[in-house]
């Protein structure tokens, strides 16, 4: 736990309970912890509290001696949380452990759920994933106010991927993550950031399949006035602006060799010249890098140098594509409906089975951004209160899968149910005569490939 305690460090919480022996324990136990505590045992305040001051997270009791006593006054002040501060995470703790409270309170916008008489450690850590997991109003539905985003995944891949990356965040090493376009590269590299030592310092990140040959080194290194025709004034360059946090060197399978030379000097030295300078100046960035070109391929073809890669890569995080993440489709499905549903008011939106049945046999060549994508359409066009398989419209320009064909039996066989279910919208019927197999043989093998 003790790399993901920064975050809770920097908290401001809000404690709601109309027990006095409750709010002191809680109290006398996160007080150390967190940045600030406010005890509140009258739950009608909270409105006011709330326009006072920002709360990161609310822990709120479900069940109320006095007023309404309707068992529901929990999930009205939880919509009440949701509407006046709708970037605060909100915890809420019951004493019935009620799994259809629990998942009616995470739909309706809860971020965890906490059982009374509660375990110290527990209840820390659920506060704890609730701030990574603060729902921001950005632009990404994972983004809480610090612009990071939560990883969400308990598939076995992820929750790998979850463990190293709380491991490595605490130290210096430089980190290159792995993956296919929108499998959630830039969410780890700004997580690592977050969860790290240096999460008070800038996250800088670049994209350097977007920035041209002839800047490059003026973005990274900075330049000083009149070193080139439009260099007006002295500029730091990226490195510089990262200084004592991280730098994010988004596409580095997109950099050309020259550049490559450059950056490789430069992470060598340790500091960066200014063009138009000659005084170097030190650097203390952590580097993280990403890419979706295969570039242990590109280094043994001589496009990308072996001596950069071997820089870059002290840690390597490989992010599977999420075909082969299981139920995480699922649990993103979710997660992604009820953020668009509460984005574009329509309360109550729910995925059919069907619809569900769709998603998981559809192959997602675009990854959880082509999920988040589909289903944010899905919500925008729903007229009724289910979204059923044929609300959901797979975007044509990711109608193939971007990986090598598979040359294992049983993978060829699951690429074939996969592609044979997605082009049949989930029908089972019709999926298993293409395939020239009974029905019951197909799901058999929907069991085996876990499709
Ligand atoms: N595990 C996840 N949980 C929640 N949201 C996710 C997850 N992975 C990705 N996303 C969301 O999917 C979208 C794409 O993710 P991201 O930009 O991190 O992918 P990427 O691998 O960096 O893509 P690219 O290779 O195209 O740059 C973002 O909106 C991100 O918030």
């Amino acid at each position: 736990m003790a790399s993901v305690l920064p975050v809770l460090a920097k908290a401001t919480v809000l404690i709601v309970d109309d027990d006095p022996d409750v709010l002191l324990a809680l109290a006398v136990l996160l007080q150390p912890l967190v940045s600030q505590v406010t005890t509140e045992k009258n739950p009608e305040r909270m409105p006011t509290l709330l326009r006072q001051m920002r709360f990161d997270v609310v822990l709120l009791d479900m069940n109320y001696q006095r007023a309404r006593n309707t068992g529901n006054e929990g999930f009205y002040w939880l919509a009440q949380l949701r509407q006046l501060a709708p970037s605060t995470a909100v915890v809420l703790m019951t004493a019935y452990g009620d799994i259809d409270l629990a998942v009616r309170a995470l739909k309706e916008g809860a971020r965890d759920f906490v059982v009374k008489p509660w375990r110290n450690e527990k209840l820390v850590a659920a506060l704890t994933e609730a701030l990574g997991r603060t729902s921001g109003t950005g632009a990404t539905p994972t983004q809480s106010a610090s612009g990071t985003a939560a990883l969400i995944g308990e598939s076995d891949a992820m929750q790998a991927v979850r463990y190293k990356l709380e491991k490595i965040a605490a130290t210096d090493a430089n980190v290159l993550i792995l993956g296919e376009n929108g499998t959630g590269k830039d969410v780890v590299a700004r997580l690592l950031h977050h969860l790290s030592p240096r999460a008070a310092a800038p996250f800088v990140a670049v994209d350097l399949g977007a920035v041209t040959e002839s800047l490059f080194e003026s973005e990274l290194f900075g330049h000083l006035k009149g070193a080139f025709t439009d260099a007006r004034q002295d500029r730091p360059g990226r490195f510089e602006a990262a200084q004592g946090g991280t730098l994010f060197l988004d596409e580095i399978g997109n950099l050309p060799l020259p550049q490559q030379v450059k950056l490789l000097a430069v992470l060598q030295n340790r500091q960066v010249t200014r063009l138009g300078s000659n005084a170097p100046v030190p650097i203390d960035v952590r580097v993280v890098s990403a890419t979706n070109a295969p570039l242990y391929q590109l280094a043994a073809e001589d496009r990308f140098r072996k001596d950069l890669v071997y820089r870059l890569n002290t840690i390597e995080i490989t992010l599977p594509p999420l075909r082969e993440r299981g139920d995480d489709v699922e649990l993103l499905a979710h997660y992604f409906t009820a953020h668009y549903a509460e984005k574009y008011r329509k309360a109550d939106l729910t995925l059919t089975p069907s619809a569900l049945g769709r998603l998981r046999a559809h192959p997602f060549p675009g990854n959880v951004r082509e999920l988040q994508h589909t289903l944010e359409r899905a919500v925008i066009m729903a007229e009724s209160v289910t979204l059923r398989a044929e609300d959901l419209l797979f975007s044509a320009l990711e109608s193939t899968v971007p990986v090598a064909a598979p040359l294992r039996l049983d993978e060829l066989e699951k690429s074939a149910i996969q592609r044979v279910i997605d082009k049949y919208q989930g029908n089972i019927s019709q999926a298993a005569r293409e395939l020239g197999i009974t029905r019951m043989a197909l799901y058999r093998r929907l069991g085996k490939h876990n499709i």
